[in-house]
């Protein structure tokens, strides 16, 4: 039966993201008053915009590295064709990134775990995109506020990956059905917590998601044009082949 299925998608959603969320939020909440010391942050501060960019182009791609094991295990997801499996990963895997940061975000002090530690923006300025960077601690913080649980986020980041309405896609009556199931399952969910109310917050949510995506891609052509042998030769092959539109894609899926 339908609610049968749908308890089974239920449950093989929230296994997918205990297995694949790379950090547990128990491990993060330990963490979370172990802070750069002032001379680690001037350490970052000095570093130059070459080597802040390679780190954070690392440690993206570690995180979607996990990203793509978490949509990998969610049934349906495999039997997608590989045009459809890339599309959606292409467009999605930063913003479950970004979801899932917010579980490492210390409303407190402003503070999100990174490189070992909890850090404010101040350590990544070097980068030269504070504005990008800001932008992004504020979605952590606001996503905070909203309290989801694991379940919570296991469904949204699962409804964020699995998008219809993503350009590009061959079989998009086949991500759609799936789409709809991932969606009957979060509104279940959300109705028996008594938390109906969260679904129309998310979907604003999902509009700054969109947004922070697209400034990403943007700083990331401006930092190319300065370096582009850095973004060449030292950026992760899986970095390049999501946000850049000029390989075609191998190593995304295995
Ligand atoms: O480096 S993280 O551990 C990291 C961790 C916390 C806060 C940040 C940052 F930076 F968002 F505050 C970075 N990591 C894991 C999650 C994540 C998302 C985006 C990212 O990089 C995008 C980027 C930016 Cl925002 C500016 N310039 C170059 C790049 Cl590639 C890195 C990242």
């Amino acid at each position: 039966t339908m609610e049968l299925e749908i308890n089974k998608l239920t449950a093989n959603i929230f296994k997918s993201h205990r297995e694949t969320c790379q950090f547990r939020v128990e491990e993060l909440q330990a963490l979370q008053w172990k802070q750069f010391t002032r001379e680690e942050v001037m350490v970052y501060q000095c570093k130059s915009i070459e080597e802040m960019w390679e780190r954070c182009a690392c440690r993206l791609t570690d995180a979607i590295q996990y990203v793509v094991e978490f949509a990998k295990r969610i049934d349906g997801f495999m039997e997608f064709c590989q045009n459809d499996q890339i599309v959606l990963l292409k467009a999605g895997s930063l913003e479950v990134v970004l979801v899932r940061m917010s579980r490492a975000f210390n409303q407190e002090n402003n503070t999100v775990f990174f490189e070992g530690k909890y850090a404010g923006t101040e350590i990544f300025k070097s980068l030269g995109c504070m504005d990008l960077v800001t932008s992004m601690f504020d979605f952590a913080k606001s996503l905070c506020t909203l309290h989801l649980s694991e379940e919570e986020v296991a469904l949204f980041t699962a409804l964020v990956l699995i998008n219809s309405e993503r350009q590009w896609l061959q079989e998009k009556a086949k991500v759609e059905r799936l789409h709809t199931h991932v969606d009957m399952a979060f509104k279940r969910i959300l109705l028996r917590n008594r938390r109906d109310g969260l679904l129309s917050k998310l979907f604003q949510k999902m509009a700054v998601l969109k947004l922070l995506c697209a400034q990403h891609i943007e700083k990331l052509r401006a930092f190319r044009q300065l370096y582009p042998l850095i973004v060449h030769s030292l950026f992760p092959p899986l970095y390049k082949e999501l946000f850049t539109c000029d390989t075609d894609l191998q190593t995304v899926i295995e």
